[in-house]
This record gives structure tokens, sequence and C-alpha cells, in this order.
């Protein structure tokens, strides 16, 4: 049996495990659905990749299954939980093309406000890297890091080299099939990666010249430097910036805000 058969027959198990342990909606993980989408009364959401609202029983969310099923299922979670289709308690039934699973969300798993708007792919991407520094790390040892991601002529001005630009006379771009390792490698120096809406890396080893006391940021107690100048420059200009703390937990910065917070170490 093909991979598109065994997706349709845990399609039509789920909906029976749906009745059953009476989950509040079906979420279907697949980049592809040749398939048909189900009739069910509760609501499907499609984890793919582009963003596309197409009605109100079918949502789509943005998200790399490259990210691995733990986190994509915990991402999905906070979306459900955030956008009122599920509460603390109730229950989601998924489909992945070989596994068809059960979720009762019990308690917060992340903060995804706003995220899944902005998420286009060079940020999906940086999430993806991110999740993979924060499980991994480099060697073994824990790093911590910056992308600062569009509104590249304002963030320059914003900013300066600490080191001598590693990126500099390089076309690198994050969507780039083997750029991971490089990435991985320079997340090791202080200060942050610039990187152009289109995913091209302009800079690593870049200081961010901002003041949040002057800026008006306030995020909660607890986050150091990092994470104030990433929200800093997130709200002096247009751009997105994604931190990733020694601790292991990525936060995204729109506009001086937090539109994500999640921690991949965390067991859920
Ligand atoms: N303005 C800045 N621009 C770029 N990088 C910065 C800036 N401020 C701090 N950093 C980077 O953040 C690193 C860690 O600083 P600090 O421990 O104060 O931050 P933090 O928010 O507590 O982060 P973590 O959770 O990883 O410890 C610094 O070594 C430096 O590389």
């Amino acid at each position: 049996m093909d991979k598109g058969k065994h997706i349709k027959v845990l399609i039509t198990k789920a909906l029976e495990v749906i009745n059953e342990v009476n989950a509040k909606a079906l979420v279907l993980i697949t980049s592809s659905l040749e398939n048909e989408i189900p009739k069910v009364d509760v609501p499907i959401i499609v984890v793919g990749k582009d963003f596309d609202l197409s009605n109100d029983r079918i949502k789509k969310i943005p998200l790399p299954l490259s990210l691995g099923i733990k986190n994509v299922v915990n991402l999905v979670s906070a979306f459900l939980i955030e956008n009122n289709i599920i509460s603390y308690g109730e229950t989601f039934v998924y489909v992945t093309p070989n596994t068809l699973g059960i979720r009762t969300v019990k308690k917060e798993i992340a903060t995804t406000r706003g995220f899944f708007e902005e998420a286009q792919t060079v940020l999906q991407r940086l999430l993806e890297i991110a999740v993979e520094l924060s499980l991994e790390g480099r060697e073994g040892h824990p790093v911590g890091t910056i992308f600062v991601v569009g509104d590249t002529r304002n963030v320059l001005k914003y900013s300066h080299q600490i080191i001598p630009n590693p990126f500099k006379g390089h076309k690198l771009n994050v969507l780039d099939k083997n750029i991971k390792g490089i990435i991985k490698e320079f997340a090791m120096l202080d200060g942050a990666f610039i990187i152009s809406n289109t995913g091209r890396i302009l800079a690593a080893g870049r200081y961010l010249d901002v003041d949040p006391k002057k800026l008006d940021v306030h995020l909660p107690p607890g986050l150091g430097s990092r994470h104030l100048a990433a929200a800093g420059i997130s709200k002096k200009t247009k751009a997105t910036a994604i931190t990733l703390s020694e601790s292991g937990v990525i936060r995204v910065f729109k506009n001086g805000e937090i539109i994500l917070e999640y921690n991949p170490r965390m067991r859920y």
C-alpha cells in the first residue's frame, strides 16, 4: 500500500477516534493533500508550508514538517488554544502520513500570538534552525544567538560589526540546502545575524545599537540584554527578530513584542 493510501486509511480511522474521544479538532500534518478533506463536524487544521486561510472550516498553519512531529504537534496545540478552537483539557486528533495521534492539551506549551501570520518561508526556516540549535547546541554546548530578518537597510543603520563580517562577499541564503551547518558554526559568535526578507545572509557578529529603555520595550522579567536588543531592533525597524537563549527557549519579536515563545527542550 502506498503513502497516499495509508493517510486515507488513517483519516478514516481518525473520524472514528474523534467521536470516541470527543475531540474538538482534526489536524492533518502532511506536505501534500491530494486526498479529499474529510467531511467532519469539527474544525480541520492543515499543517503545511504556505499560509492560506481558505475557509471557515479549514485553517492552514505554515510550519515546516522538518521541525519534527513532536515540535509541530506542540506548536499546533498552542495555535488551537490561542485561536479558541480548543480549551485546556480538551483533545484533538492528528494524522501524519504514517501515524494517528490523540493529544489533550493540559498546560501552556508555547505562545504563538501572531506568529503564524508572519511566518513566511524564511522565518519558518530560521525557526527550524533555531529548534535544531536549541536541541543540539554546538558540539554539545548550549548556543544563544539572534537572527534579524527584513528591513535590512534600517537594521544595518542601527547596528555595527563587532568582528569582521564572515558573510561579506558571499551570496549565502538561509534557504540553501547546506546552509544549516554554516549557520550553526557562526551562531557561536557574539552578536546577531542580519538576514534579508528573501533569506540572504548579509552579516553575522553584528551588535544591535538600540536602547530598549528609550524605545519603551517591556519584556517579562529575567530576560537579559540579548532579548532586549532583539525586541528593540524589532521596534525601531520593521524587522522580525528571533532569539535563541542559551537556556534553549526560542522567541520571535515583532514591533517590540513577543509573537512566539517556545522551548523545544521541554517535555509537554
Ligand atoms: N545589543 C546586542 N546586539 C547583539 N548581541 C547582543 C546584544 N546584547 C547582548 N548580545 C548578545 O547576547 C549575549 C548574552 O547576553 P545576556 O546573557 O545578557 O543575554 P540574555 O538575554 O540573558 O541571553 P541568554 O538567555 O542566552 O543568557 C551576549 O554575549 C551577546 O552575544
